[in-house]
């Protein structure tokens, strides 16, 4: 049995089980004179990029909005949804559930919004994505048992119930068809229970027999449990068009028909624009009022009469009496009460899914770890069996350099992960499911095992190769000044891909930062001599600085070194020292050439976890502020 067939008889069996998902509180969705206007890309003047948009759709039904390539669905879906429409876009028009006005909050509440790209996370099971949507959406007065039941009920209502323990699919490892991800891209958001559905593009990337399984499982859902599903679509084939009830067309942010899929071809042939025979009907219309495919104007000439025709057609006049008449509802969209989980508990339920991920997704820490071991046993042979003579004071220092500076540098490869992180963020914050304060608390608690673990590995290897200075106490100093140094580095990347969130962007930014933290953290030119503007301007918020001065001071502030002798009793020595008589150096003596004064260990340690602070508070500031 296909799976488009199997749509519908895991449906029957289900829909008993949804008993969650019925809608018997909103009645209708309105809109009137919708209108969105941005600020021109190239003359910066206003710029109407939809204008008039009204329409209804009532419970039970399912619209479609299409129109060619930049005709403006995402912007009225956009609109409908109370998201920011367009960037710096003024919406205005009204927006009636049950009859009543609906502030952001209530659309938000009352409905889901599935974006065109899902954010799902690869290394997760079908079931566990649906169980974390749960536990991050509904309250804690839904039974564990009630929200198991709903999410296997969901599953099974789309078809998933074989893929149930099947992850989605990493880079690496190959998961769910492009189908069945949109599906459960789809039921995830369902578990809220929402009236109102919005999607973005559902078949996008899917080809004709896919779109038709997607558009089949979520008309039933829809049907069954009379919810208002809206899709802007994409050149859907006629039989997934079929699946709609009613039909929004757009040309450049102008309505050219809104009513019944059934009535549509009869509308346009009343107008003179009868549909050829076997012709998909979609296309038809899409080609009618695709002003792109305009060679001699004609096309141009066509729209503009299509719409001024439904301005003034009997059809436009009815929904506008079926506007003014919608009676309002008993209960406003304020009357109708969703639950959803309370915030204190998102963080630890985002930590328990970056737990999950992170170890089984070798991409998020897995390659980061392998390329750090490869690093250390890179820095553990070059630098190998240090000596304590004066010879190798330079290789110590350049060792101590490379392993704080080098090790931070090369934190921009969490850049790919953090941005993939950001991304599901930014739609589970838009779908109201997660703030920025949640996910900034489960990220930093997250990154904080992992960073150990690195560092000890990254220790073990190099600290007993190079033989720094050997004892415990000096290797867990080690390795907590590289721990500090690795917590900021990626405190930074966190900072940094949350303002430049394109990824080579993002990228470029984060190590030119770590290229100038290497320069003026006080190995490259000492910071006696370091000119003022680096070092009053950078050098003292650079949190490398207090990582190589941390290091420098636990390898050299107790160790003495060699001088070369030469002749008996005779020696010559390369750093000044009162030991110089007896053929040794002081560490501490090295110490001064680079201006580091031991004993101010705790200082530093203070201000690298103020860097970090800072970083992170930044990062969240600009989450905040970017909605
Ligand atoms: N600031 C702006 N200046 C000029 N035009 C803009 C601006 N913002 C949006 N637009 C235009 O508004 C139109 C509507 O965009 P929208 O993304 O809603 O179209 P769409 O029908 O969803 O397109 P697609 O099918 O390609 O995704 C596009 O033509 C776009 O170029």
């Amino acid at each position: 049995m296909n799976e488009t067939a199997a749509a519908g008889t895991d449906l029957e069996m289900n829909v008993t089980e949804n008993a969650h998902l019925v809608n018997d509180t909103v009645t209708s969705f309105t809109w009137s004179n919708l209108e969105v206007i941005v600020q021109d890309r190239n003359t910066r003047a206003p710029l109407s990029i939809l204008s008039n948009a009204t329409g209804n759709v009532c419970a039970g039904e399912m619209l479609a909005i299409l129109g060619p390539s930049g005709s403006g669905k995402t912007t009225l879906l956009n609109a409908l949804a109370h998201r920011a429409a367009a960037a710096n876009a003024t919406t205005t028009g009204s927006i009636l559930v049950n009859g009543h006005t609906a502030s952001l909050q209530e659309i938000r509440e009352l409905s889901a919004y599935v974006e065109q790209e899902d954010a799902l996370i690869g290394s997760l099971t079908v079931r566990e994505t649906v169980v974390f949507a749960a536990r991050l959406s509904l309250p804690h007065t839904i039974s564990r048992r009630e929200a198991f039941r709903r999410v296997d009920a969901l599953i099974a209502a789309f078809g998933l119930q074989a893929q149930a323990h099947t992850i989605i699919g990493t880079p690496i490892k190959k998961g769910l068809s492009g189908g069945q991800k949109k599906r459960l891209g789809v039921a995830s958001r369902l578990v809220t229970s929402p009236r109102i559905i919005f999607l973005d593009e559902p078949t996008s990337g899917l080809d004709a027999a896919l779109s038709l399984e997607v558009c089949t499982y979520i008309k039933d859902i829809t049907r069954k449990n009379n919810l208002i599903t809206i899709a802007s679509i994409h050149q859907p084939s006629s039989a997934t068009f079929q699946q709609f009830d009613k039909l929004y067309l757009l040309s450049g942010g102008l309505t050219c028909y809104f009513g019944r899929v059934g009535e549509a071809t009869a509308y346009f042939s009343t107008m003179g624009y009868p549909i050829p025979a076997e012709t998909n009907s979609a296309d038809f219309f899409i080609d009618l009022v695709n002003t792109d495919l305009d060679k001699n104007g004609e096309i141009r000439r066509r729209t503009s009469h299509i719409c001024q025709a439904w301005k003034s057609s009997a059809n436009s006049r009815e929904l506008d009496t079926a506007i003014q008449k919608t009676v309002e509802g008993t209960s406003s969209p304020s009357d109708i009460k969703i639950l959803r989980s309370t915030s204190w508990r998102t963080p630890i339920i985002l930590v328990h899914r970056s737990w999950i991920k992170s170890y089984r997704d070798v991409m998020a820490y897995g390659i980061r770890i392998a390329m750090y071991l490869g690093l250390a046993i890179l820095m553990g042979t070059v630098f190998l069996r240090l000596k304590t003579e004066q010879a190798y004071i330079q290789p110590v220092i350049n060792a101590i350099f490379f392993g704080g500076a080098f090790m931070s540098f090369m934190a921009v490869a969490y850049v790919p992960a953090f941005l993939e992180d950001l991304n599901t963020f930014r739609q589970e914050r838009a779908n109201g499911l997660v703030t920025p304060l949640s996910f900034m608390i489960a990220n930093f608690v997250i990154g904080l095992p992992f960073l150990f673990i690195m560092s000890l590995l990254f220790s073990i290897i190099t600290y007993w190769m190079s033989n720094f200075r050997p004892s415990a106490s000096a290797f867990f100093t080690w390795v907590l000044w590289l721990f500090l140094d690795l917590v900021a580095a990626e405190s930074l990347v966190v900072l940094v891909s949350s303002i430049f969130s394109v990824f080579v962007v993002a990228l470029a930014t984060t190590a030119f930062a770590n290229g100038l933290w290497m320069c003026v953290n006080g190995f490259l030119v000492p910071m006696d001599i370091l000119n003022p503007f680096w070092k009053y301007v950078f050098h003292y918020i650079d949190y490398q600085a207090y990582v190589f001065q941390g290091m420098m001071v636990n390898e050299f502030g107790r160790r003495s070194y060699s001088c070369d002798e030469i002749s008996k009793g005779q020696y010559q020595c390369s750093y000044p020292s009162d030991l110089n008589s007896i053929g040794k150096i002081r560490g501490v003596d090295v110490l001064r050439q680079f201006s580091i004064k031991p004993g101010e260990e705790g200082t530093w340690f203070g201000i690298i976890v103020g860097i970090i602070a800072g970083y992170r508070l930044l990062a969240y500031i600009v989450l905040v502020l970017r909605k």
